[in-house]
């Protein structure tokens, strides 16, 4: 018998690899008597069930076989032409991935080599950093306001890279509602943002899987349609690489989101699919792509039902929570942003909180550089109105007894 101890023999890769804070306290708050606004969990009430269930009978009894086989790595060319179309680039300039967390984790394998400056909001999309982090990249913040990314800050940042002669390579930002924050960046920012990025040589992933779930507001346009605008119309000159999926307007369990980019960039993404899931299942394209007649109406059920439940939070925070606590005010997506006074820790609370039945995910683990020790993420996406009226009377309690 040889009882090897095999945590010794884990890659240096695998040894700067964590938990997402997320997935972790989906599994604490899992306890039925919890009220959770932890996981950006879609509404599971909204979702289109008997559609899809219809969708799946159509799909099997007309392209069975296909639907069930291995199919291109590319992705279902109809769901990509029908991407393609929308964004006005041809559908080479479209990949399918499975989920745009994978979409994250192929472009860092495809773009991050050891020790390039990867620049990221503070805070910013926790999976985003889960993603690039194997890649070993040397993360810098961008300062952040009420407005998002401080494009300000920003160029000083990019003139501080330069002058040390380490060039930022990419910037990682999500404009619209953004995770975990529930800001948006205005046109003026974005416009600022895309020329500065393009003079200073440095590619922009635009995450964005909130984009059409605005309840307030007008809509503002991509950076991907500024930078497509900047490089003449050509998509294969675009600095902007653009990621979005269809979790959030139809549903997260069938994993389809979709990469735009330069073709150099979509041929790389292809090789590196093909190293690590050959495609995004088949059934599950051609489900998405026989559901794209509902996804409007399911768009507007889903926007409604997000801005009451924005709204309702809001107002029982103000009622519920401590002077002294600020947070913000979406105009869309799934989550805001609660900011206590400075000295308390919201990874320290947490236990307390769960306590009283109410969970939230602690500011931190959004900032790749640390700090936000005062800050937490509230989701509301997934909470019905008594669960939001108890959990911020709980939360507020909470706060009100720390505050104390
Ligand atoms: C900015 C941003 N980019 C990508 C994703 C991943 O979405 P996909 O379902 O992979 O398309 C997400 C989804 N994040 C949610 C869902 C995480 C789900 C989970 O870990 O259970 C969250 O922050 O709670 C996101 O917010």
């Amino acid at each position: 018998v040889t009882r090897p101890d095999l945590s010794t023999r884990l890659s240096r890769r695998a040894q700067t690899m964590n938990a997402s804070a997320i997935r972790e306290i989906l599994k604490v708050t899992q306890q039925p008597d919890v009220i959770s606004f932890a996981g950006g969990l879609p509404a599971p009430e909204l979702f289109p069930i008997e559609e899809v269930r219809r969708a799946a009978d159509t799909v099997l009894t007309r392209h069975g076989a296909a639907a069930l086989q291995y199919s291109t790595t590319e992705g279902y060319l109809p769901l990509r032409e029908w991407i393609a179309a929308r964004h006005g680039i041809p559908a080479r300039n479209v990949q399918i991935v499975t989920g745009s967390q994978q979409g994250l984790d192929l472009l860092g394998k495809v773009l991050i080599d050891e020790g390039d400056t990867v620049l990221v909001e503070a805070p910013t999309y926790l999976g985003a950093l889960q993603s690039f982090q194997p890649y070993l990249p040397r993360y810098a913040q961008i300062p952040t306001d009420e407005g998002g990314i401080d494009v300000q800050a920003l160029e000083a940042v990019l003139r501080e890279q330069a002058a040390q002669g380490r060039p930022a390579k990419l910037l990682y930002a999500i404009p619209n509602f953004q995770n975990p924050t529930g800001r948006t960046l205005s046109l003026e920012r974005r416009q600022a943002l895309v020329e500065l990025t393009a003079r200073h040589g440095v590619l922009v992933i635009e995450d964005d899987p909130y984009g059409e779930l605005r309840f307030s507001g007008e809509p503002v346009p991509s950076l991907y349609e500024l930078g497509l605008a900047l490089a003449g119309g050509d998509p294969d000159h675009n600095h902007v690489i653009y990621s979005s999926s269809f979790s959030k307007t139809l549903v997260p369990g069938l994993r389809d989101a979709w990469v735009q980019a330069a073709s150099p960039v979509i041929a790389k993404l292809i090789q590196a699919k093909q190293g690590s899931d050959l495609h995004t299942p088949t059934l599950n394209q051609m489900l998405v792509t026989e559901l794209l007649p509902v996804l409007p109406r399911q768009i507007e059920t889903v926007k409604r039902a997000y801005g009451a439940r924005a709204q309702r939070m809001m107002a029982q925070i103000e009622t519920h929570f401590p002077a002294g606590v600020d947070f913000t005010r979406p105009q869309g997506g799934m989550f805001l942003w609660v900011t206590l006074p400075v000295g308390l820790n919201t990874t320290a609370l947490l236990p307390h909180a769960v306590a009283h039945k109410v969970a939230y995910v602690p500011g931190s683990p959004f900032f790749a550089l640390g700090g936000g020790e005062n800050t937490l993420r509230l989701s509301y996406s997934s909470a019905t109105d008594t669960q939001i009226d108890v959990g911020m009377a709980a939360l507020g309690a909470v706060l009100k007894e720390a505050l104390a």
